[in-house]
């Protein structure tokens, strides 16, 4: 027999809170369920925090569950306080379905579209006239009630406005559209969502009898060992979207994980078995200078939101800048591999190294330092050291022409744009 998900959930340590533990776990052993967790269109990529709770949907998803993710068009017009200690900008209507639409393709790209649903809760929620809302949902809620959850009450001294407030009606709203329509009956969501959660909860016991069984379940706040936010790095947040995190960017995040967190993120972010992560787990202790958990963690992630050859293509790219060897990646390799090195632009044709690390670049401050820096043999140029004063620099020669890499010493790049 396959081990009970919730079980599994709670090995993996990805379960914070639960509103009926055992009630839950019983059902999920004998019902396929749909179940839902929400994302407001805050932004035009998910990160990585986000793929916390997308993981625990998708192995729901691979047991014969249903997932159905909530688009927020219609909470995100209005901004969720969880979490926030004031007041959001609201935004515009435009904002919301730009970000509304990146969302979409990212999110099918990770659940396909089998046994999977994307709703809108802006098609219910918008459809609601002020009288409707008062009379048939704000009845059921006790403001004393609503002002004594956490995001509330914590927002209560810095103040919050009537439409803040109100939105843990509108969660609730959904969750009840959600049963009715979906037969959605577990949400997810992470710890700060447990008023939002809890509140959809009551007004299903609330119109569908007090036995309907409707589950809520949080997942913990991940921090890392040394104590600092995860998912976040020196350049911001590690995003899905190619264009914002590249997928060597993102291979190089997950590859970079301290040992002391390695082994829960593959709990958390891998559809590795207990026995693979504990191999792992004893590779660390015994030769953590090999990193294999952290290249298995990288391989396993970067497949899952970028496919296999973006693994392959990461893996080329660590190997040729650790080498050296530069000219065995392809231009648009190179633009992955050196995005945020320094960048300068040159648009010319064949040119003296010299003038070209002086005039051209200034890469060089002086001609004297830069003859000097050449002839000690600490210019490279594309990955191969030249010390010859007349060597001329063809920008047409490697990765089609787009760029020139220059190596200053160890480990100094500057990327050279010459298209
Ligand atoms: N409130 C959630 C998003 C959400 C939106 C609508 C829902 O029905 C559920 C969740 C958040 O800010 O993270």
């Amino acid at each position: 027999m396959t081990e009970n998900i919730i079980d599994e959930l709670t090995w993996r340590g990805t379960i914070n809170q639960q509103t009926d533990a055992q009630g839950l776990k019983d059902y999920v052993q004998n019902h396929k369920i749909a179940l839902y967790c929400g994302v407001d269109p805050t932004g035009d990529s998910l990160h990585v925090g986000h793929l916390v709770t997308f993981m625990i949907l998708k192995r729901f998803q691979l047991l014969g569950h249903k997932p159905v993710i909530v688009i927020g068009g219609g909470t995100g017009s209005i901004g969720d306080p969880s979490g926030k200690k004031s007041e959001r900008v609201l935004q515009t209507m435009e904002q919301v379905h730009h970000n509304q639409a990146a969302l979409t393709k990212q999110m099918i790209n990770l659940f396909g579209t089998d046994n999977f649903e994307i709703v809108n809760n802006y098609d219910w929620l918008s459809q609601i006239d002020l009288l409707t809302f008062l009379r048939d949902y704000g009845k059921l809620f006790n403001v004393n009630t609503m002002l004594n959850k956490e995001i509330v009450a914590s927002r209560l001294e810095a103040g919050i406005s009537f439409t803040e407030f109100t939105y843990q009606i509108l969660q609730a709203i959904d969750f009840l559209t959600l049963y009715r329509q979906h037969q959605v009956q577990l949400q997810i969501g992470g710890g700060d969502q447990w008023g939002n959660i809890t509140a959809g909860i009551d007004l299903i016991h609330r119109l569908e009898g007090p036995k309907t069984p409707v589950f809520g379940l949080t997942i913990p706040l991940l921090l890392k060992a040394d104590g600092t936010k995860f998912g976040k790095t020196e350049g911001g947040a590690v995003w899905l979207d190619a264009h914002k995190t590249s997928p060597y960017e993102f291979y190089q995040f997950w590859f970079n994980t301290d040992d002391r967190d390695v082994v829960k993120y593959l709990k958390y972010f891998t559809f590795l078995s207990r026995e693979e992560i504990a191999s792992l787990a004893k590779q660390v202790q015994e030769a953590p200078e090999k990193r294999a958990a952290q290249r298995t963690l990288a391989r396993e992630v970067t497949k899952f939101v970028h496919g296999s050859a973006a693994v392959e293509q990461a893996e080329r790219i660590s190997a040729a800048l650790f080498s050296g060897d530069l000219l065995k990646l392809s231009a648009d390799e190179i633009e992955q591999g050196f995005h945020g090195v320094p960048a300068v632009e040159y648009h010319g044709g064949v040119v003296n190294l010299v003038e070209f690390l002086v005039d051209k670049t200034q890469i060089e401050p002086s001609r004297r330092q830069a003859r000097e820096d050449i002839q000690n043999g600490a210019i490279y140029v594309n990955g191969q050291r030249q010390q010859d004063l007349d060597f001329q620099v063809d920008p047409q020669t490697a990765f089609s022409g787009r760029f020139v890499i220059i190596r200053k010493g160890k480990k100094k790049y500057t990327l050279v744009r010459t298209k």
